[in-house]
């Protein structure tokens, strides 16, 4: 197995007529392909992919190596033929996914990105000019964590636009992080000693919008009993964070391009203006081209605020998220990983999560303080996003029986194929009571009693 560094050329294939093929729909002839790390320890580095059998894993005797965490010892294979590329999931503990979704057996054609656990993966042609994008390697930026593509392309992003000067506008639904991504916007700029001002819009008779970002003077409207500054000067040498921007009325609207535009403030009832030296993080959960659109957004606002976007994406869209968010949220409330039992995270890391990390969140909080018969009203929680399953349809009891019998028969088997076998090295590596897991192998039938298991 030869490895090339990204940054290389690929060199000219002695034997081309062993490479593997693929027919691509727009040429003639085959295309080469390889397979290329974009995240993790690896990250950069490609393999060709020449017909035959490709291993993936931690194990040094794959052929090709991922020592990041969340990748089994055996994770994937890949079956490269003349004509296609399959890729076998290994009953792997952190699972295989292509577009947020686990699967089992995939083909894999030109521009694939398949995510090995927590590590991105993708096949492009051997003569592909394209140079894939690398991912950042983290798996938190300030108070966000995700190992996903999808959060490690907005950490990448994050760690681009965080140190700049611009404005920025974050999109995404409730309960994404919108809020903790500004503050590390924050954090992370040079405005990190200065103040952070947060306005929440929605949380603000419009009547007092104006006055709330840009101050007013002593007697400008009732109750104006003294001068007041405003949020923007408030947060002068720092960073205001206008939450819900969309529910900015249209008529202040202008004023607040002139402040993006001038840095210029004037309090209502002053006839001056104040300059201002701040940089603006506003955030989103509704359309705002749709408001545009529907003439409840300015398009010149909207263009000046939407120079640089984040967009935080759904938890549905990256489940491979959930069991570091569970981990982090059970961490935050001080509680160790075992608060949750592994039945309860199958369940949570099957759920679609409409309201998104907070409601995760909340979640997590019911369970560990009320125990799983909290559960049960999140099974009720509608949901379209969620692909009906045939479990769906049946009692909630069952449904959650059948669901964990699953879960449980994948991971005891996966688990027992690592060990060869070995109850007493699969119990300590699960961090189950080897009792406990011989009893679960013999529901399954994933022990021959007759042969006796092994020990150790
Ligand atoms: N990626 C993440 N990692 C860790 N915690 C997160 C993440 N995303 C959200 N949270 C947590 O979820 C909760 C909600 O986050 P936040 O308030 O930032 O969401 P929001 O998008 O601003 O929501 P809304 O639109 O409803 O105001 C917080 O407790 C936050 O700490």
């Amino acid at each position: 197995m030869s490895e090339q560094d990204e940054e290389g050329q690929s060199p000219p294939s002695e034997n081309p007529t062993a490479t593997a093929t693929l027919q691509h729909p727009a040429k003639r002839g085959p295309v080469r392909l390889k397979l290329v790390v974009l995240s993790g320890p690896e990250a950069g580095k490609s393999y060709p992919l020449e017909p035959g059998q490709y291993r993936i894993g931690k194990d040094a005797s794959c052929e090709i190596v991922l020592t990041e965490k969340t990748v089994s010892r055996l994770h994937l294979v890949l079956e490269v033929q003349e004509d296609r590329v399959i890729a076998r999931d290994q009953s792997s503990r952190n699972g295989s996914f292509f577009e947020g979704r686990r699967f089992s057996e995939l083909e894999l054609g030109p521009g694939t990105v398949v995510v090995v656990g927590a590590v991105s993966v993708k096949v492009v042609a051997q003569d592909s000019r394209e140079r894939p994008r690398l991912l950042s390697s983290r798996e938190r930026f300030g108070g966000l964590v995700g190992r996903s593509r999808k959060m490690r392309e907005v950490f990448t992003l994050l760690e681009r636009l965080a140190p700049g000067t611009s404005d920025v506008l974050i999109q995404g639904e409730t309960g994404t992080g919108k809020e903790v991504c500004a503050e590390a916007i924050h954090q992370e700029s040079s405005r990190q000693k200065g103040p952070l001002v947060v306005v929440d819009m929605a949380g603000i008779a419009p009547s007092l919008i104006e006055s709330e970002l840009f101050g007013h003077v002593k007697g400008a409207f009732t109750g104006a009993n003294s001068d007041r500054a405003g949020a923007f000067e408030r947060a002068h040498g720092g960073t205001v964070f206008m939450d819900e921007v969309g529910e900015l009325p249209l008529d202040i609207q202008p004023r607040l391009l002139r402040v993006l535009e001038r840095r210029q403030v004037k309090r209502v009832g002053a006839n001056d203006y104040r300059t201002v030296d701040v940089r603006v993080v506003a955030a989103t959960h509704v359309d705002l081209e749709a408001a545009v659109k529907a003439g409840k957004f300015r398009a010149d606002l909207f263009h000046r605020l939407a120079v640089l976007r984040v967009m935080l994406p759904p938890l549905r869209e990256r489940p491979e998220d959930i069991p570091l968010l569970v981990d982090t949220v059970l961490q935050r409330m001080g509680r160790p990983p075992s608060a949750l039992s592994e039945q309860t995270r199958a369940m949570l890391s099957q759920y679609p999560w409409p309201g998104n990390v907070r409601e995760l969140r909340n979640v997590v909080d019911q369970v560990v303080n009320l125990g799983e018969e909290a559960l049960p009203e999140m099974a009720e929680a509608p949901s379209k996003q969620r692909p009906a399953g045939p479990e769906r349809e049946l009692p909630f009891k069952e449904a959650k029986e059948r669901l964990i019998d699953g879960f449980e028969r994948d991971y005891l088997k996966g688990l027992l194929e690592r060990c060869e076998g070995n109850l007493s090295r699969a119990a300590r590596e699960a961090g189950i009571d080897r009792v406990y897991l011989r009893k679960l192998a013999r529901k399954h039938g994933l022990v021959d009693d007759s042969r006796g298991a092994q020990e150790d």
